[in-house]
């Protein structure tokens, strides 16, 4: 599924311009405009109800906004057909908020289709195998594969709804809150996975999220909904600088000072664990799935948690 891509290195690839939804009176998004760069992770983040996941539903088509643009990889999406926008959608993976694996079909088959929706010439035995790398890629157990959701943890979840989104190889991971509902251990775990798979596969990533965690330790930028816009783009340092109320509530209150405290000795461990990596370098699918250095950000994650409480 190798692709050939033409376009310049530091264009984006995903340019939203002028965006109005509105649901009924409800205006959702008035004249947002948002660029993700190749290649980073970017969280989003605003109150509850600000429109991350209409945001999102727009920028993948499933949301038919009132008017504006949106580009991915270059092309115009909106006004598009499903056929026309085939290529494009190949491209890139959605993980939704919860999982949202069919409860009907086991793992592996929750991770294929994709697959059969858009290679519908590949035999069972491939089908099998892309599915079983899959399920490792995301730090499952192998025999993770045969069982249902219904088996599984809340974070086997996530995990396995992320080796759905990545069944295609894409270059663009759409995250819808990965880490809610994850005990802390857990979304730090989900975090290295995220950052170890953008470096690894060169991923570019959009990754809503309420979790100060996850921003501090994964995201290259941060955007800001607010008043029906993107109100702000920028490392975290770059938002604690500017005077907006929410942004300077969100990252300064207790929550945001325990996550930077929290990140400081993450960073202090990843220092000592890089160190030890060079000196006994490990394969790309160790790497991966993260398997081998979970417990670093985790132990600090949960530190920084009860420290929030
Ligand atoms: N299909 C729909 N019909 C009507 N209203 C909708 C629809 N989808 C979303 N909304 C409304 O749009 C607003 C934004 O919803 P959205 O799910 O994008 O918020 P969010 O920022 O992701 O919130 P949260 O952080 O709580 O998940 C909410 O008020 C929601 O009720």
């Amino acid at each position: 599924m190798a692709r050939r891509d033409t376009r310049r290195r530091d264009e984006p690839i995903i340019r939203v311009k002028g965006l109005r939804n509105s649901f009924g009176d409800a205006v959702i998004h008035d004249n947002l405009d948002l660029e993700v760069r190749r290649g980073e992770i970017l969280g989003v983040v605003g109150g509850s109800g600000t429109g991350k996941s209409v945001l999102m539903r727009s920028i993948i088509g499933l949301q038919s906004p009132d008017h504006g643009e949106v580009e991915v990889f270059g092309e115009p999406t909106l006004g598009r057909s499903e056929h026309e926008t085939v290529e494009i959608r190949k491209r890139w993976g959605v993980l939704f908020q919860g999982g949202a694996l069919f409860s009907t079909l086991t793992v592996a088959e929750n991770v294929q289709v994709p697959l059969r929706e858009f290679y519908p010439e590949l035999d069972l035995a491939l089908l099998d195998e892309i599915a079983s790398y899959k399920v490792v890629m995301t730090g499952l157990p192998a025999d993770a594969g045969p069982k249902y959701p219904a088996e599984l943890s809340g974070g086997m979840k996530k995990r396995a709804g992320l080796a759905r989104a990545l069944a295609l190889d894409p270059e663009l991971l759409f995250l819808d809150e990965p880490t809610a509902g994850l005990d802390p251990i857990g979304a730090a775990g989900f975090d290295e996975l995220t950052r170890a798979l953008q470096k690894t596969l060169g991923l570019t990533v959009f990754l809503i999220t309420h979790d100060l965690d996850t921003l501090y330790a994964i995201c290259d930028r941060v955007a800001v909904l607010a008043d029906k816009k993107v109100i702000a783009v920028g490392t975290i340092d770059e938002l604690l600088a500017l005077d907006h109320p929410w942004i300077q509530e969100y990252f300064n209150g207790p929550r945001g000072r325990a996550a930077v405290a929290s990140q400081s000795a993450a960073a202090e461990r990843v220092d000592a664990a890089d160190v030890d990596a060079r000196a006994h370098p490990t394969d790309v699918s160790e790497r991966v799935t993260g398997q081998h250095s979970q417990g670093g950000l985790a132990d600090n994650r949960a530190r920084g948690a009860a420290g929030a409480e």
